[in-house]
């Protein structure tokens, strides 16, 4: 405990040395505290990291394992807590004249405004400040904090909690159920989300939203908010002295480039705003296709070569002999035979040499990560899981995914940037190189694994072709 103290403590004066020597403000709970960490140099960073896992590290250790089970398994409650926060507003229930934030408002008074009994809203809120969300400064005064101001002021923040109390939450209840009902966890329409809403065999989390638009603008913003947060950013693929993909090449030859689901294309924009000579398409569901501002960007020589289309990936791929298809946040929700379906709709349109790139999370081996990069990918992992039995994946598993989806198909690897979650899973389209031993070699596959299971597999046990255009609709982004 001593050693991580010790690292605790000279971690986090590397930390603040260099926040002190170029005024940067603090951290701190006060109201008025910065919501986010500046971008720091690689090396600060760590030590904000080390810092970050160190101190849950020895928490655990004081805590003793016994009663870290017995309080572990409490932490639902705290997501309770926060929820129940988020969805009555008690921190925009101030009104207007919250900011200077130093405000407080009587625990009385809060009452008022809202829609929560007097003992409820006590309880629910005490729980909140119990995790540093307001404060109590005298009895029945209640005081923003750094983190309930941004949870009062960003809308985002807002949806990314209310997605994960209200959704993922409930749908994570309902996990056991599902997984002792249908082991094998691969169908959209029979996991944690449809036990929660009741909507098992009946349609994926995906219709239900669209069907609710309220709750997919959320999950949208949500979305928003999680990738535009730390480890996310499109420049770790666009920035190649961030570690991004080099597409000069491509560029030179005026390639293009196809963005599989690729939203609003904001990626395509950062791509051809750097790539001058490139053309980019954007491919998406009709509705978000409509929804897109136009044009994608004030720059009319990087407008002019984005095109925006309507394509369904559950259906033959339709811009054929493109350079580059690219996927980003779409394979991790999807179990594998959908996956499969996915790459295999490629083949028709694919050209020797295209290249397809996979923009995911992709797990590493144990001990191979911080501790909380691990913990935040496996958390994604088991949200996958919960809400659409679909998964996060190992290298082996992406080479797998490449190996079921047919010949042609030559692995090429993954790469991630330092200070990047995500990875970029590469593979080349190579008909000719059937058979040849460089293609796909041979991956150790646990025995039932669903990378060994058919496509057909799921579209038996749904009574419906795999991830139809109707299963798998988003109304407004996806997750
Ligand atoms: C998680 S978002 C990823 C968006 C974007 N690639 C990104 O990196 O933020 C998934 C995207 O896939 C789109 N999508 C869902 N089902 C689709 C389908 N069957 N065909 C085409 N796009 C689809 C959604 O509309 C959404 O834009």
């Amino acid at each position: 405990m001593i050693t991580l103290a010790r690292k605790i403590a000279s971690e986090t004066e590397t930390l603040e040395t260099y926040m002190r020597e170029n005024n940067l403000p603090m951290p701190s709970f006060e109201v008025d505290a910065p919501a986010d960490f500046p971008t720091l140099p690689a090396d600060i960073q760590r030590s904000r990291q080390e810092v970050i896992c160190a101190t849950r590290e020895l928490g655990l250790l004081a805590h003793g394992p016994r009663e870290s089970l017995r309080w572990g398994v409490w932490e639902f409650l705290d997501v309770l807590a926060l929820t129940a926060v988020n969805h009555y507003e008690i921190g925009k229930s101030w009104g207007t004249k919250l900011f200077p934030v130093d405000s407080t408002i009587t625990l009385t008074e809060l009452q008022s405004r809202t829609s929560l009994d007097p003992i409820n809203l006590a309880r629910l809120l005490r729980l909140a400040m119990a995790n540093g969300i307001f404060r109590e400064p005298a009895p029945g005064v209640i005081a923003h904090t750094a983190a309930s101001r941004v949870l009062a002021e960003d809308e985002d923040m807002q949806a990314w909690v209310g997605f994960n109390g209200e959704d993922i939450f409930r749908a994570s209840g309902h996990v056991l159920q599902s997984l002792q009902t249908y082991p094998e966890a691969t169908s959209l329409t029979r996991a944690g989300f449809q036990f929660a809403f009741d909507t098992v065999d009946k349609e994926p989390m995906f219709a239900t939203f669209g069907k609710d638009p309220a709750r997919a603008r959320r999950m949208g913003r949500a979305m928003a908010s999680l990738t535009g947060g730390e480890g996310y950013e499109p420049s770790f693929f666009v920035d190649v002295e961030r570690g991004g993909y080099d597409l000069s090449d491509l560029d030179a030859a005026a390639g293009t480039f196809v963005d599989i689901g690729g939203s609003h294309g904001f990626m395509c924009v950062d791509l051809a705003t750097k790539y001058r000579n490139m053309q980019f398409v954007v491919q998406d569901l009709p509705k978000t296709v409509e929804s897109a501002p136009r044009p994608l960007s004030a720059d009319p020589q990087v407008a002019a070569r984005i095109t925006l289309q309507a394509h369904d990936f559950f259906t033959e791929q339709v811009t054929r002999n493109a350079d580059v298809y690219y996927f980003r946040w779409i394979m991790h929700n999807y179990s594998t035979p959908y996956a499969v379906r996915l790459l295999q709709n490629l083949v028709p349109a694919l050209k020797p040499g295209a290249r397809i790139l996979i923009n995911d999370h992709c797990l590493r081996e144990a001990g191979h990560e911080t501790a909380w990069d691990d913990r935040v990918m496996r958390r994604m992992d088991v949200v996958m899981l919960a809400l659409l039995n679909a998964q996060e994946r190992t290298e082996a598993e992406f080479r797998a995914l490449f190996q079921a989806a047919g010949d042609g198909f030559v692995f090429k690897g993954v790469r991630r940037a330092t200070g990047c979650r995500m990875s970029v899973v590469e593979a080349v389209w190579r008909p000719d190189a059937v058979g040849e031993a460089e293609a796909n070699e041979p991956v150790a596959e646990e025995e039932g694994s669903p990378a060994a299971a058919p496509v057909e597999a799921v579209s038996a046990e749904t009574g419906a072709t795999p991830a139809t255009a109707d299963e798998s609709r988003v109304a407004d982004g996806g997750c």
